[in-house]
């Protein structure tokens, strides 16, 4: 019993979702004497669901070794029948035999209709019921303090993450891409040619004030729910997708080239032209972009991409800006003092 209040201080004193993961997972190791515990975390990417590993333990405490952070998303659910039988029927467990002769238990998270996340259980022997009991007695407490991280780090209109968590995420993108700046297997990189960089991207939407007028702020906050869902479907799963308030959206775009990136968030711009929004018909965005390095500061760069944007804005709107290239045509100008920029 001690073991188990143990482990429930440690889960519940984390504030950051990696954290939390490795408790989870350190908890139930111990406690189900497992052979290794996982937390896979589950992505849809055009339609298909993917599986990754997030965190890895073994018998013993010893942390798996590292999986390449950035291999595209995952490996195809098929590759988990059990797994993909088991959220098809929103069960809330399946049990299957790996190729290693381990037994494996996969416990999905469900939050309503969605579970992105599964802790696996690899063990040699058939769990005893106290120990089925004790493990689902840790996942539940995992959903609820899940959804207690969630709800401070994410937007409540739109689900996004929200502008408190923007400059950790920043960061951490900019240490794993210099730890790990290779990223095979993504489609948008394969035959394309220049160097692979970060990217900020601001996105606004155009006129909106007038839909709120015209229609009302129901269908206004609708307009920004459909946004929202064509902005996670538009992007990739190593990008990240913020709501900054109102009606501006904040991407960042993980390691990919000039060219791609100008062609991902192109992409998106016409996929919103092209959205029907019901009721209010068409709704269009402008986009300014920058690239993220290490040496500016979040607010530098935000900076640079938000005066793009009032370039986009000011020279016919739903268009999409590169804050480099207006520099370089003599469309903008920067002067930089210490660690600020300002822009005429
Ligand atoms: N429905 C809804 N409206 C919001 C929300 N947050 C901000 N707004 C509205 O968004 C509108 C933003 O208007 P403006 O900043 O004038 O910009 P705009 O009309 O989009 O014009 P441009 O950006 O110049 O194209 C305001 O009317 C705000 O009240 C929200 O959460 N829901």
């Amino acid at each position: 019993m001690d073991s188990l209040l143990r482990h429930m201080v440690d889960m519940t004193g984390h504030r950051d979702h990696a954290m939390l993961d490795i408790s989870v997972i350190s908890a139930v190791q111990e406690l189900s004497g497992a052979n290794q515990t996982r937390v896979l975390g589950i992505s849809s990417v055009a339609d298909q669901l993917f599986v990754r590993s997030r965190a890895c333990i073994q018998a013993g405490g010893v942390a798996c070794p590292e999986e390449p952070q950035d291999s595209g998303p995952g490996e195809p659910i098929a590759t988990y029948p059990e797994l993909e039988a088991c959220l098809r029927q929103h069960a809330t467990r399946a049990e299957g035999m790996g190729q290693d002769g381990l037994r494996r238990l996969w416990l999905p998270i469900w939050f309503g209709e969605r579970a992105d996340t599964c802790l696996e259980i690899a063990h040699d022997t058939p769990f005893t019921p106290e120990a089925l009991y004790m493990v689902s007695g840790i996942v539940s407490v995992y959903r609820n303090f899940q959804n207690l991280l969630d709800y401070s780090e994410r937007d409540s209109l739109t689900g996004l993450l929200n502008r408190k968590t923007f400059d950790d995420q920043l960061a951490r993108m900019l240490l794993a891409t210099d730890a790990d700046p290779v990223m095979p297997g993504l489609a948008e990189r394969r035959g394309q040619h220049g160097a692979e960089a970060q990217w900020l991207a601001v996105v606004d939407v155009d006129h909106f004030k007038t839909v709120n007028d015209r229609f009302g702020h129901l269908y206004g906050d609708e307009v920004l729910i459909l946004i929202a869902n064509l902005l996670q479907s538009s992007f990739r799963t190593q990008d990240r997708v913020f709501r900054f308030g109102g009606e501006e959206f904040v991407v960042l775009l993980r390691s990919t080239t000039l060219e791609n990136a100008r062609r991902i968030i192109e992409r998106f711009r016409l996929d919103v032209e092209s959205h029907h929004f019901p009721q209010v018909g068409q709704v269009t965005v402008s986009i300014g972009f920058t690239g993220v390095s290490a040496a500016d500061s979040p607010v530098v760069t935000l900076g640079h991409a938000d005066q793009a944007l009032y370039f986009a804005k000011a020279n016919g709107r739903n268009r999409v800006c590169h804050y480099e290239a207006l520099v370089d045509g003599g469309l903008l100008q920067t002067v930089t003092t210490n660690d600020t920029a300002e822009f005429f």
